[in-house]
């Protein structure tokens, strides 16, 4: 007599896409010709307008407000040449010595792109006693300006710890000012204490920024115009990517085949979205978007379904790379294998022809990496095994996800991958790891009081709280401050890659703020929340009205 042994699995409250097929059949594209042409012309003014700028010293401060309103409408990479020969050229005729007002516009454009320029020169705000000037709060845009450029601090520059608190002080009073209730610039303070400008994801700035520039008396026509055509001529690219992903997605048929995973293609896609929105990056962004899902259904496999006996299995064949293994997985298990390597095979020919076959090769040894960091979290799990926080941080590294994410990223990329930055990529550098620790305290952070609803890998709370006896309160403390310490470890490390070109740096950092805005309060991706829906609509449905 046999007896059919019932497999227990894991139990998980599993919410579906709240998108349907909205996004399925919208590939095809809109003669956008005539729009096209307009902003070429318009971009041409603005082409103008910075080398006239650049050319006269006595308008350089106003050329840095300029980029700066440029970046924030979102259509910085219209101009990436003249953007970033301009901060060369002041750069090179400054050095540390800026000279000219908006010295926090300065100092944060100058850090962003790549300028290792010295915070000392905000000690000029500062009185005889070391104290900052009480006259700064009479001036509420420049207090904003210099909140903006703490973002951009790194470890040590006190001068800059100490502007935050103090702009961060001012401001609140500020906005919470009964005679500033709900203006435009109060708004616009609350906006920037919940998300500084350096946190935010570019695309979605641009959203709000838009809006805010048009109601501004000072604002400039041609921008103006140029960032709503700029605005739509993206968004009906992405809607065309967005429908090919969702089909590619739509043929694994999760919902009958694995219902057990969360179907999160268009939150994917718009995290592709936040790493890079240039028309030039198709083909990147549309393989990152499949690649997120596919890890996501790979967590899920972990985390939610498979049994301890099935995922050595899975991590064997993962480890083989090869179809023949096949045979050894369960049925369920199989689709999953076969999209995880049909995803690197279809990648394959084309980045052979790109000749970055060893960054390729390294991204797939990333996950490879990654997949067996599951399987030492399903192990912990199985022991009920609580790891001090020292054990956390070295599989957080790995299971964070930061080398298989960023080097995804990287992939389809283009001419821009030169052979140094392979060369850098693959070593993992710290950048990479940087994302792996803030990916894994900001998810823990957002989803630890769900993950102990069930049989769940321990939040780095939990480790927290059993290694030093403290409170929730107090660990969740300690893992704000550590999130901290990785947003300036990134700015440092963001300075010191100069053999890499500077847009791969930024797809780190926008990959970072991608994960902030996920993260933030609570799993948005999991749960997407109603802030993040209107989002998505707006970036992927609605039209900017022109
Ligand atoms: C590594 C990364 C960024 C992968 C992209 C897919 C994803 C959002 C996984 C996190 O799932 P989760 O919220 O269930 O996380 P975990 O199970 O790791 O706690």
């Amino acid at each position: 007599m046999s007896f059919k042994q019932e497999v227990i699995r894991p139990v998980r409250n599993l919410l579906p896409s709240v998108w349907g097929d909205l996004f399925l059949n919208n590939d095809k594209k809109a003669d956008l010709g005539e729009i096209e042409q307009i902003a070429e012309d318009l971009k041409e003014q603005v082409r103008k307008d910075i080398i006239v700028a650049l050319g006269n010293q006595k308008e350089h401060t106003n050329l840095l407000k300029l980029i700066d309103t440029i970046q924030r409408l979102g259509i910085s990479y219209y101009f990436e040449e003249e953007i970033a020969n301009a901060l060369q050229r002041v750069y090179e005729a400054y050095g540390d010595d800026w000279n000219g007002d908006n010295i926090s516009i300065w100092f944060r454009l100058l850090r962003q792109h790549g300028f290792h320029v010295s915070c000392d020169i905000f000690n000029k705000y500062k009185d005889k006693h070391g104290a900052f000037k009480e006259s700064l709060t009479n001036d509420v845009e420049e207090m904003l300006e210099l909140y903006e450029a703490t973002s951009l601090r790194i470890q040590g520059e006190v001068v800059l710890d100490e502007a935050l608190d103090f702009t961060r002080t001012h401001l609140n009073d500020i906005a919470k000012d009964p005679l500033h209730n709900n203006s435009i610039m109060s708004t616009h303070i609350q906006e920037a204490l919940e998300t500084p400008l350096h946190k935010r994801i570019p695309r979605l700035e641009a959203l709000s920024y838009i809006r805010f520039y048009e109601k501004q008396a000072s604002h400039d026509e041609t921008l103006l115009k140029l960032a709503k055509l700029g605005f739509n001529l993206l968004q009906s690219i992405h809607k065309s990517e967005l429908s090919q992903v969702s089909k590619w997605w739509k043929d694994i048929d999760a919902p009958k085949n694995l219902p057990y995973v969360r179907d999160r293609i268009v939150e994917s896609y718009f995290w592709a979205c936040g790493v890079y929105s240039e028309p030039k990056y198709s083909l990147a962004r549309v393989f990152f978007a499949k690649v997120t899902q596919t890890t996501t259904l790979i967590d899920d496999t972990y985390d939610a379904y498979g049994t301890y006996e099935e995922l050595e299995l899975f991590t064997e064949a993962v480890e083989r790379w090869s179809l023949t293994c096949l045979d050894m997985l369960p049925e369920y298990m199989k689709l999953v294998y076969k999209t995880l390597l049909d995803l690197y095979q279809e990648m394959e020919p084309i980045m052979e022809k790109e000749e970055i076959t060893p960054l390729f090769n390294r991204s797939k040894e990333f996950m490879i990496e990654f997949i067996k960091g599951y399987m030492i979290e399903a192990k912990w799990v199985k022991e009920g095994h609580i790891p001090t926080t020292d054990e956390h941080a070295s599989i957080a590294f790995v299971t964070g996800g930061g080398g298989v994410m960023i080097s995804s990223c990287y992939l389809g990329m283009g001419e821009i991958i030169t052979n140094e930055a392979i060369k850098w990529a693959v070593t993992e550098p710290p950048l990479f790891k940087a994302c792996s620790a803030i990916g894994r305290l900001l998810n823990d952070i957002a989803s630890y009081k769900k993950e102990r609803e069930r049989e769940h890998f321990p939040s780095i709370v939990e480790c927290y709280k059993k290694q030093y006896d403290v409170t929730e309160e107090y660990a969740i403390d300690m893992v704000h401050k550590q999130i901290e310490d990785v947003w300036k470890d990134i700015n440092r490390e963001s300075l010191i890659c100069k053999e890499v070109p500077r847009r791969l740096i930024t797809v780190v950092i926008n990959y970072v703020r991608t994960l902030y805005y996920l993260y933030k309060y609570n799993d948005n991706f999991s749960e997407v929340g109603e802030d993040m829906k209107d989002h998505i609509k707006a970036l992927f449905v609605h039209a900017m009205s022109v």
